[in-house]
């Protein structure tokens, strides 16, 4: 079975968000289970030359209106046999920022037509598609009368692509396939991936039920109720070899489940890192992309009974100015409790996924969920929104000492400051805590499960295939 992975980000090569995580690891699980899978993505401009070898191939486009030609380079994934080819065209990929492009709609466009025919000259079986940004290549196979397979992956039903008119007229889509993809007057390419694919898959099992509903479909419930039938949640799982708490190099100190104590020295050396007093005080870590999704404006409507909290926050990300304004006045009027890194950076994610306590993750919705499987991997207790991947990851810690974190379910303010409180009550019983801290660490989330359910999922696809 042959198997072409298609993604805007691939870590370590390129990464804003857990696209990167789950492109840059499942394909290396499903390596090892003996499938013939290669990578496929654009060679953006922050992407290193040296990291990949120019072949002689060119792969142009067949149907955009403007034709594109695309230099085709070779890599492997870092740690693993794992080809990756990278599409380049130097006027297309124009910005150092992955989706900064000048014309990122036309650049998606580009990529997905030519990525088509890198599919059919090279024989794969399958082409597994991920998000608004490769979804259009379900469409060009069509078009190209293409024999293989597509699987398309939603990681976020928000993010759709919607372009205009002219972006129609561009693409090349012929007239009796626009019907559902173009709606008061634009196009969307998440859409045409839903229509056009021959399985759609999603993250989790619970956000796979939710984006059929009016509350989590972002528009696009009916499609998807419709589609139920080729929709399933696979839980995504992170890379066990890369995030280990016993051998990671970024730590201060290795440590494991029969070694907890060591996980203490990360937390007072992160404390001297970011800034904040050595205190005992419940030290909790927020690492995310600062946008809505996340559930940020619960902390604002909170801010205040927060800080009268035994607790020091350390945040890392990047975002909408509204949530970094909101971190950078919050760590200057509470330097002692508040440290604000308004930045992307990956060693100090590690060190605070390995030195925190508690993990904050109040998503307002959340496909799975990344941020909460590292922390529990490195000991770090989840304080979550039970919503998606959250709510199929994270289990109260109850009085008979089951479960692997804390959490809430509507989203109110006033809720997360409620599972806050059970989280410290626990914590300062430090017997007790070391229970629910071990009970995180236990879990397995690794791609071991969710790389066999895949599989069978491909082997489902081609099932379809020779029956037809
Ligand atoms: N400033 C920063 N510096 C360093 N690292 C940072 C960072 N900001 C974020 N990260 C890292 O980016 C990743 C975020 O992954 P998540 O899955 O938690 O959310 P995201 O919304 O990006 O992913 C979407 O896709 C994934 C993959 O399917 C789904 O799990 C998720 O629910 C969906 O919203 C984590 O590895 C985190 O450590």
């Amino acid at each position: 079975m042959k198997v072409l992975f298609v993604s805007y980000e691939v870590y370590p090569i390129a990464k804003v968000g857990g696209l990167a995580d789950v492109a840059g690891s499942l394909p290396k699980y499903l390596k090892e289970l003996g499938v013939e899978i290669d990578l496929l993505m654009p060679f953006h401009k922050s992407i290193d030359k040296n990291m990949a070898i120019k072949t002689d191939e060119n792969i142009s486009t067949r149907f955009v209106k403007r034709e594109v030609s695309f230099e085709v380079y070779r890599a492997k994934l870092p740690k693993s046999d794992v080809n990756v080819f990278l599409l380049y065209n130097e006027r297309l990929m124009d910005s150092k920022e992955i989706y900064g492009a000048s014309n990122l709609g036309f650049q998606a466009m580009s990529f997905s037509d030519a990525a088509a025919g890198f599919a059919v000259d090279k024989g794969y079986d399958i082409v597994h598609l991920n998000d608004w940004q490769t979804a259009l290549i379900a469409v060009y196979l069509k078009q190209r009368e293409a024999k293989c397979k597509t699987l398309l992956s939603i990681h976020n039903l928000a993010y759709q692509g919607v372009y205009g008119k002219e972006y129609l007229d561009l693409s090349g889509i012929e007239k009796s396939n626009r019907n559902e993809i173009f709606e008061a007057g634009k196009i969307n390419f998440l859409k045409a991936g839903l229509v056009f694919s021959d399985k759609l898959s999603t993250v989790s099992p619970t956000y796979a039920k939710e984006i059929q509903t009016k509350e989590y479909g972002a528009g696009l419930e009916d499609i998807l109720s419709r589609r139920r039938s080729d929709l399933v949640g696979i839980l995504n799982g992170i890379d066990y070899y890369e995030y280990d708490p016993e051998r990671d190099e970024r730590l201060w100190a290795n440590f494991s489940q029969d070694n907890i104590e060591s996980k203490k020295i990360n937390k007072s050396n992160l404390q001297q890192l970011v800034g904040l007093p050595k205190k005992d005080d419940a030290l909790i870590g927020l690492i995310s992309r600062l946008v809505d999704q996340k559930g940020l404006d619960l902390i604002e409507d909170i801010k205040d009974e927060l800080m009268k909290l035994p607790i020091q926050i350390v945040v890392l990300g990047t975002g909408e100015s509204k949530y970094e304004d909101m971190f950078r006045i919050l760590q200057k009027n509470y330097p002692e409790k508040v440290a604000a890194r308004l930045t992307f950076d990956l060693d100090l994610a590690q060190k605070i996924y390995g030195g925190a306590d508690m993990f904050l993750m109040p998503s307002r919705y959340e496909p799975c969920g990344l941020g909460q499987m590292f922390a529990m991997r490195y000991g770090t207790v989840p304080i979550v929104r039970y919503t998606g991947g959250l709510a199929d990851t994270v289990h109260e810690f109850d009085p008979e000492n089951n479960g692997n974190g804390f959490g809430f379910v509507d989203y109110d303010a006033k809720k997360l400051l409620g599972a806050l409180k059970k989280a410290l009550k626990v914590y300062f019983q430090p017997e007790l805590w070391k229970k629910v801290v071990r009970n995180a660490m236990r879990q397995d989330f690794s791609w071991r499960v969710s790389a066999i359910n895949y599989l069978s999922l491909y082997k489902k696809i081609l099932e379809v295939n020779n029956d037809a």
